[in-house]
């Protein structure tokens, strides 16, 4: 792999209009992006993305739409610095929806049911509204920062402050946490949270009873049959027959109910556990995803839920079963020949100090080897995740070394931690040897004074008596270890979730919200408290059944103020009200809320099942209802092409669809609904200019009698909503009125500036499309007066 190139760095973060962005980041160019770029706004994931192939020095660069997540200025910038610029002098091929692009490219495929139509130029044969023109060369944009200016490749003067080598600060704009790791003891908290999930503390003292109880009968069963055996009490013969048959019979019965009840509160202390922490993740607030990637939670749900599933019940039930038969060995040894007992304590003391010593050390291991596991998992998940990336830049072995230094890592504790158990074993053995070579020796030197019986039972007991306290221990000590994993569970079931799920009574109608009016009332967001707002003071209201569109620069805060309609993120610095119908959100159980609003978003996720499960997981729609969400999502022609039709198989991210066809997919759920709010987030991106076009009609249609919130980089698609609200830089709103009047009184203003710069036989057909969409809407609104 080459070293890094600073140079070469500063020109692509430029050509890919990433300055401004990279300088909004908390950490600038040292910014943790989070697991898979969560941080990171649609657009700002895409140029980062072209940056990369930008700086590779491959000399073949393969693209795939990159400019669908940015807006007309940025792809403009985007075209003119890098297509025509950082790329100029290597091959590209480049897959796009975005005619403008067409423009500067030496030759045009045309794509068409699986077949490249052979190169046909952008003015001849593509369909008839391409607006690649004249403008690709175009002066600077004017809503992009000054960073338009400084194309080394137009051999221009460069603004030194805002070009000069990045400077890498360390330890700045960390949006992950560390891990948060326990020291010393294990938590109380931990065993009295591990106690209750195992059916509570009365069932676990009854457990414990019977675990006694069962040893107590079996210490009976081996006395009895001593006893009968001298015949001590001078019974009848069926008499000792009989106890010595329910001593039997006892001892396996409460050795049988020990197992199951043992087995019962094992697996419901796990299955509590998990789903308490199941429940906790899944109720997190945004802020817990943004600080801890998904390996480290991963790590959490397999390895540690795996040993409190299996390891810990089995050690736990070995150590109370050798620790209770270590008590019933020394009670029986104590009877028969009570002087023996004097020998112990001196080696319990041995025993119980060496414990002591071991697991301080094993327990920090433990933790430690714990947390490292989650690197492992948190890489290995994201190379899966960007496999296609990480072959296509020849990574795999890049890859595979930082993959191999993570289990390095988890190694170090791992082998330290089997050496602490050898160091232990090997103590515990030899104090073991010295309490039994002791107890021969006794047995030698009192050869005449006590009977060959009695002396064979004391060198048996002395071995047994040792290994079963030696084992337990031990045991004790893995206990402790293991328990480990019950505080790292426990402190995810006790994670800060999000507001409550569900409204009180008497706050909102059964169909809230019925008219669909939303009201922002200076609205303040940071996505965290150490963060800028990213949304700022923001106020403005949206009339039921009212079509808006929302455009701005790629990251100044459009999801942000979807995120916040759904109460996405919220802490001390989330200011102001959002009033839907007449009720503040803040006051709406959070399932309530988000229940009845619909969103199409930028990433449009599907899961692993059934086309249909994905259109309609809760069953509550017919096939024949589905079949026409499908059809007015342009879908039929796709499904009909599956032999499985909608029971067809969809894998893991709805990696067999395409972009553009899954946020289709996403569309037709949102048909099914039918709420009274619909949020498009850039929902048609990744789809063609003329599907996009059908596609915003039948949406018009579909969603007549709902308000509509659009957010689009594509000026087409958001011309003829009812008002287009334009967000600027600082997050405040900069244009909010219809898209005709933006432009007849405010010709100098952004949205008119978009226009101008989609060219000029764009630009007028726009101007056209807003004026026919002011003027029906003006006759709508008297024919219903
Ligand atoms: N979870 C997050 N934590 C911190 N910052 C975030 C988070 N999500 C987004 N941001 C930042 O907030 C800003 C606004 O992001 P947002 O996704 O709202 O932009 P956008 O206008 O929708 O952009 P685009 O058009 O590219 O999708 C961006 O600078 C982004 O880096």
């Amino acid at each position: 792999m080459s070293p890094f190139d600073p140079e070469r760095y500063r020109i692509t973060v430029s050509a890919c209009a990433l300055e401004k962005d990279i300088s909004d980041f908390a950490g600038g160019h040292d910014a943790e992006i989070g697991d898979r770029g969560i941080n990171l706004s649609g657009g700002q994931k895409a140029r980062i993305s072209l940056a990369r192939a930008c700086y590779s020095s491959a000399a073949v660069v393969f693209l795939d739409d990159p400019l669908a997540a940015v807006d007309v200025p940025t792809a403009k910038h985007l075209i003119e610095h890098v297509f025509c610029g950082i790329l100029r002098g290597r091959t590209t091929v480049l897959v796009t929806h975005n005619k403008m692009a067409l423009e500067v490219c030496d030759h045009v495929y045309y794509m068409d049911k699986g077949r490249l139509r052979e190169d046909v130029r952008v003015n001849r044969e593509l369909p008839t509204d391409t607006i690649c023109t004249d403008q690709v060369h175009s002066p600077v944009v004017e809503h992009l920062d000054d960073t338009d200016n400084n194309s080394e490749l137009k051999g221009s003067n460069v603004d030194e402050s805002r070009t000069s080598t990045p400077v890498f600060r360390k330890a700045t704009g960390r949006s992950t946490v560390e891990e948060d790791r326990v020291a010393g003891n294990i938590q109380a908290s931990a065993l009295i949270a591990y106690a209750k999930a195992s059916g509570g503390l009365f069932f676990v003292s009854f457990v414990i009873f019977i675990f006694l109880l069962a040893q107590a009968v079996r210490v009976m069963f081996d006395y009895w049959l001593r006893v009968w055996t001298d015949q001590r009490y001078h019974l009848r013969q069926w008499m000792y027959f009989v106890a010595f048959a329910s001593f039997a019979i006892g001892a396996t019965l409460l050795a049988l109910s020990r197992a199951l009840l043992y087995t019962v509160s094992a697996i419901t202390a796990a299955k509590n556990m998990h789903g308490k922490m199941a429940h906790r993740v899944l109720r997190s607030p945004q802020l817990f995803f943004d600080q801890n990637v998904t390996g480290r939670i991963l790590n959490r749900f397999s390895k540690d839920q795996a040993l409190v599933d299996e390891i810990l019940p089995i050690t736990a039930q070995q150590f109370f079963e050798y620790m209770i038969a270590s008590l019933g060995s020394l009670i029986f040894v104590g009877v028969l020949i009570p002087w023996f007992l004097l020998a112990f304590p001196p080696f319990l003391f041995v025993f119980f100090y060496l414990q002591r010593r071991y697991v301080v050390v094993s327990r920090e291991l433990k933790r430690l080897e714990a947390i490292s596991r989650s690197p492992i998992y948190a890489h290995f998940t994201q190379t899966l995740q960007g496999i296609s990336s990480v072959r296509a830049y020849g990574m795999q072995s890049k890859m595979h070394d930082i993959f191999l230094s993570f289990i390095d890592a988890n190694h170090r504790s791992y082998i330290l931690f089997v050496h602490m158990s050898r160091w232990v074993g090997v103590r515990l053995d030899f104090a073991t040897c010295i309490c039994v070579t002791l107890a021969s020796l006794l047995v030698v030197i009192m050869r005449n004074s006590i009977s060959v019986g009695l002396a064979g039972v004391v060198i048996v007991q002395s071995l047994q008596l040792t290994g079963f306290i030696q084992y337990s221990v031990r045991q004790a000590a893995e206990v402790e270890n293991y328990f480990t994993s019950v505080e790292r569970i426990n402190a995810y079931s006790n994670l800060p979730t999000e507001a409550k799920p569900d409204t009180s009574p008497g706050i909102i109608e059964k169909d809230w919200p019925s008219r669909g009016d939303i009201e922002f009332v200076n609205y303040t967001m940071s996505y965290r408290v150490d963060l800028p707002p990213i949304l700022n003071e923001v106020s403005f209201k949206i009339n039921a059944k009212e079509k808006i569109g929302i455009l701005g620069r790629t990251g100044v805060g459009k999801s942000s103020l979807v995120a916040a309609l759904f109460r996405m993120v919220e802490n001390e610095k989330c200011t102001g009200d959002i009033i839907i119908d007449s009720v503040n959100i803040k006051s709406i159980g959070l399932d309530d809320l988000r229940k009845r609003l619909s969103i199409i978003p930028q990433d449009p996720i599907l899961f692993q099942g059934s086309l249909r499960f994905n259109l309609d997981p809760f069953e509550a729609y017919s096939d024949v209802e589905i079949n026409e969400a499908l059809e007015r999502a342009h879908l039929t022609g796709k499904i009909q092409s599956l032999e499985a039709g909608l029971q067809s198989a969809i894998v893991q991210n709805g990696e067999n669809f395409s972009v553009g066809q899954r946020q289709l997919i996403c569309l037709a759920r949102s048909l099914l609904r039918r709420s009274r709010i619909i949020v498009m987030d850039e929902a048609t991106a990744a789809v063609d200019g003329e599907t996009d076009a059908i596609i915003q009609s039948t949406i018009r249609s579909s969603f007549e009698e709902c308000t509509m919130l659009t957010i689009a980089h594509r000026i087409d698609t958001v011309i003829d909503c009812d008002r287009v609200l334009i967000l600027a830089q600082g997050g405040r709103i900069a244009e909010f009125d219809s898209p005709h009047r933006l432009l007849s009184s405010n010709p100098e203003g952004i949205f008119a500036s978009m226009v101008r710069q989609t060219g000029p036989a764009v630009a007028q057909k726009l101007q056209k499309a807003a004026e026919d969409a002011e003027r029906k809407r003006i006759e709508r609104k008297n024919i219903a007066e």
